[in-house]
């Protein structure tokens, strides 16, 4: 009896360590793998250590690996086996025709990034959701469709004098600032967008174009929101944070939240007082007051108003200064590029020249004829899209994809790459070089068509260019980011030129400098740069 209780036990340990042993192994071989054949940078494969959890990484370079898994496997892998620390399995797509289908696919409908609760908790007295954070339900519906409208091309021809202004602003500050100076554009830009929002969508101006003045004055908004969502980022670096609230350091961020928040609190309170908008005002915070929570059928409650006000200035303001930020680093790094724009707007007499020092304003309407211009925006988002991790979605039931072809389990995330999905030699030709021209192809934002010729359920058309997501829920303040960066690059070339500076060390300086700040990439040196005016 206990020499067969022994066998057993024996065969028992034997059978959990073969399949430990074997699990480990072929983990080990799949890293062994990846780390010699990767086709990424040193810096970027170097990241891939058996310690290193892929989903925490503080760097760009993440999106640089999954990219260059994306080039190695084809544009569709698991990531389990690379997440040592793995808290969940994804599936991570960078295929146009499986993510078209993951986007309109009813049943992937749960937001599953896994970042939204540290937003939420940024945001929100007591975890209340905001529009980027909340599920695919009812709430989200109702709140999403009526402020829609506050960005309708009515409402942006309407409202255009308000976006220019801040570029208008920015051009003004460098002109006082010399070209001998060199200024920090990022922040700059960054003060261009909290200015654009509060403005577009407020009717209040924040003031931080003037108050940073070209120099180190900071705005004391835009500190708030940039410390707060790098304090934000820590809590994804490390998951543990979370049940340390007791350590100074946790307190401290928690103390950056409330700082944010109160100045958000400060703006709700002002819109409520001014009482209910006239019925000609469609700006965010008119329409953030007309909304009603379809389970009470009442108006947002301050504590619902409070994410979703500051939510707008969270999604709005860092995505488009840094892509304006990177698409003037790349413009810097191709004098060809920029004699183009320089043409272009010759032609349109947005440039200012010795006959015409102060050039002619863009209108709204002359956004669309400045077509080289939209190329080498579109092209810079291609290569820097904000959002690069893209979003992650989930379903309750199992979902099959591709014509029955790919599983999705219940719970498991499928991860949609926009980083891989546009720059993967699989789905674009030169697609590491800055070639804006590509543009003036039409359509060149729809994928080619499939090899196997089948018709999936997008009915044969997808996007292989979405920095603002497609589907339902994509991004809704598109038309204002788009109008907001035509604007104030258009001004911004129209009067200067721009030169990187010495002290950043060239392109290569630029590059290492780049971080995360919940999942946008930032030049975290700045970018600071010589404005040269044109006359
Ligand atoms: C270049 C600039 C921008 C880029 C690249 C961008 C990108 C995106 C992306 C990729 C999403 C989807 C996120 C997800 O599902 O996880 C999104 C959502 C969103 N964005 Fe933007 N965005 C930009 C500017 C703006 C601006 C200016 C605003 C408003 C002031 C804004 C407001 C929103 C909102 C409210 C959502 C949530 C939409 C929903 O779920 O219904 N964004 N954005």
């Amino acid at each position: 009896m206990a020499y067969s209780l022994v066998l057993v036990l024996l065969v028992a340990t034997s059978a959990v360590f073969f399949l430990v042993a074997s699990k480990t192994a072929k983990w080990l071989r799949a890293f062994l793998y990846l780390r010699q054949r990767l086709p990424c940078s040193e810096r970027a494969r170097s990241l891939l250590s058996p310690t290193g959890d892929l989903a925490n990484m503080n760097t760009p370079d993440r999106h640089r690996v999954v990219t260059a898994l994306a080039e190695q496997f084809g544009p569709v892998f698991y990531l389990r086996a690379l997440w040592l620390q793995a808290r969940y399995t994804a599936v991570a797509i960078a295929d146009p025709y499986l993510i078209s289908e993951v986007l309109s696919n009813e049943a992937l409908d749960k937001q599953s990034s896994h970042g939204y609760w540290i937003i939420d908790k940024m945001m929100s007295d007591h975890g209340e959701v905001n529009l980027v954070s909340s599920q695919t339900d009812a709430y989200w519906r109702s709140i999403r469709k009526v402020v829609a409208t506050s960005f309708s091309t009515q409402q942006l021809k309407k409202n255009y004098h308000k976006v220019a202004a801040a570029g208008e602003d920015l051009v003004q500050v460098l002109k006082d600032n010399g070209a001998d100076k060199a200024i920090d554009m990022h922040h700059g830009l960054l003060c261009v967008t909290v200015d654009v929002i509060s403005r577009f969508g407020f009717n209040q101006n924040f003031g931080a174009v003037t108050s940073f003045g070209g120099g180190s004055g900071q705005h004391e908004f835009l500190d708030s929101i940039l410390v707060a969502t790098v304090e934000a980022q820590e809590f994804l670096k490390k998951p543990l944070r979370k049940f340390l609230g007791f350590l100074p350091h946790v307190r401290h961020s928690y103390a950056t939240f409330e700082h944010f928040k109160t100045f958000m609190r400060n703006l709700v309170n002002q819109v409520k007082a001014a009482g209910e908008p006239a019925a000609d005002d469609m700006t965010i915070a008119a329409q953030l007051m007309r909304c009603k929570d379809p389970a009470t059928n009442k108006p947002l409650s301050d504590g619902q108003l409070l994410p979703m006000a500051s939510m707008f200035f969270w999604a709005g303001y860092d995505t488009t200064g840094n892509t304006m930020t990177w698409t003037i680093f790349q413009i810097s790094q191709h004098p060809k590029v920029e004699a183009k724009i320089v043409e272009e707007l010759r032609h349109h007499a947005f440039l200012a020249t010795p006959d015409k020092p102060v050039p002619e304003t863009p209108k709204f309407e002359d956004l669309t004829r400045l077509t080289y211009l939209q190329s080498v925006i579109k092209e810079a988002q291609r290569l820097y899209p904000a959002v690069g991790q893209g979003t992650g979605r989930s379903s309750d039931v199992d979902v099959w994809l591709d014509n029955g072809k790919l599983k999705i389990p219940a719970g498991t995330t499928v991860w949609v790459m926009t980083h891989a999905l546009q720059n993967t030699s699989h789905i674009w030709e030169d697609h590491d070089q800055f070639i804006p021209e590509r543009w003036e192809e039409a359509g060149i934002e729809n994928a080619r068509p499939r090899e196997d010729g089948q018709k999936g359920a997008d009915n044969g058309s997808a996007k292989r260019w979405m920095p603002f997501l497609e589907g339902r829920r994509n991004c809704v303040g598109q038309p204002l980011a788009r109008t907001s960066m035509a604007s104030t690059l258009c001004r911004l070339y129209g009067n200067f030129s721009f030169r990187l500076a010495d002290e950043m060390g060239g392109p290569e300086g630029v590059r290492d400098s780049e971080s995360l700040a919940l999942a946008i990439i930032n030049p975290s040196n700045g970018m600071f740069m010589h404005a040269i005016p044109r006359v």
